[in-house]
């Protein structure tokens, strides 16, 4: 289920939920005959069934939903008003749904600052009117329940980003996987297109690395690949990026790069892996297969064959080496 999705179900429960305990407020206080409290919980079920019909309406972009903070901030001001107003017993346990739906629906920054509005005067008037004893027992109980769905907020979403990062993360290097590539590669073409920037690309490759693991062992290797991804990170300039393939292969995307670029990274790149003593391996070196975006390249498969074919041509040509093929200029 896509995080979208979840979050139309989260929020329709959560609107479903208080909406029906706010609703069963209303029907206690028609009973017993107090009619405010009864239209002003009408008025927040009311709320309740527009914030519930409005998630139903922005399924497709819920993450940016901006109607929630409006429809909450109403809720909240309503209560505030009414305790602030009313002198009913008991109003202030009203907070408490909203509390959790607030913190429920918005981002967790917003929902903090909703909560805080709203828990100041409720706490302060149940001090001015209530005994001490009721008074922090009910301060307490609202700051417990507003803290722990907090926390639990926070747990989740952290839990959603390490998801989101694990899944487009080579574990054993750390730079971005193969299934991430094709997506960020379609997206700086259909980039390159509209502004008519250059765009390269460079396929690599470590020489020799059957030898590398049949002397080594996989976690050498591994370690290896590791340590070259941290020097390639620190080669390239903030907005390249890196991406682990299988069989000992990367690949760069170098936006904003044109071919005379492209050269003076490729070559710096080659330099600075057959320059260093690796740790456990000693000397290494890497063939670079480079190319930049041509007038025909409007899809990956291209741009990628392209690359990986140079890569092979530098191979042929001896370790250690860079080999580029351009693309078909592109016309303006
Ligand atoms: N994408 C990318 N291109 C690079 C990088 N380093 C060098 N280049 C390209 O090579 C050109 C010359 O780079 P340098 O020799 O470092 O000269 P420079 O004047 O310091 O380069 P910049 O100030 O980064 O433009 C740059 O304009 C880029 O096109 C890099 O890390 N990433």
């Amino acid at each position: 289920m896509t995080e979208t999705r979840l979050r139309t179900w989260s929020h329709s429960a959560a609107y479903s939920l208080t909406a029906l305990v706010i609703s069963v407020l209303a029907l206690q206080n028609l009973r017993y005959g107090f009619y405010q409290l009864f239209y002003l919980a009408l008025a927040m079920t009311a709320l309740l069934l527009a914030g519930l019909v409005y998630t139903y309406f922005c399924r497709r972009h819920q993450l940016s939903a901006p109607g929630h903070l409006i429809i909450l901030a109403g809720l909240n001001s309503g209560l505030v008003a009414a305790v602030l107003t009313m002198n009913a017993p008991g109003i202030s346990h009203w907070a408490m749904p909203l509390l959790v739906l607030n913190l429920l629906i918005l981002p967790l920054r917003q929902g903090l600052a909703l909560c805080a509005l709203l828990l100041l005067p409720v706490i302060a008037v149940t001090w001015l009117g209530n005994p001490v004893t009721d008074a922090v027992i009910t301060s307490a109980g609202l700051l417990l329940l507003a803290a722990v769905t907090a926390l639990y907020v926070w747990h989740y979403d952290h839990m959603t980003q390490s998801a989101q990062d694990l899944a487009i993360t080579d574990p054993i290097t750390g730079a971005h996987n193969a299934r991430f590539l094709d997506e960020t590669l379609q997206k700086e073409i259909s980039r390159a297109i509209a502004t008519g920037h250059p765009l390269s690309v460079i396929s690599l490759s470590l020489d020799h690395h059957d030898q590398i693991r049949d002397l080594h062992g996989k976690r050498g290797l591994n370690r290896l690949l590791s340590q070259i991804t941290r020097q390639l990170f620190e080669t390239i300039r903030a907005g390249d990026s890196l991406y682990s393939l299988q069989d000992s292969e990367f690949f760069l995307i170098l936006p904003f790069t044109p071919e005379e670029g492209l050269r003076v990274i490729a070559e710096r790149i080659r330099r600075t892996i057959a320059e260093r003593d690796w740790p456990e391996t000693g000397k290494v070196s890497v063939s670079l297969g480079c190319t930049t975006r041509g007038n025909g390249d409007t899809s990956t498969e291209l741009l990628r064959q392209r690359a990986t074919n140079a890569m092979l041509e530098a191979r042929k040509h001896g370790a250690d080496s860079a080999w580029f093929t351009p693309g078909e200029p592109v016309r303006a």
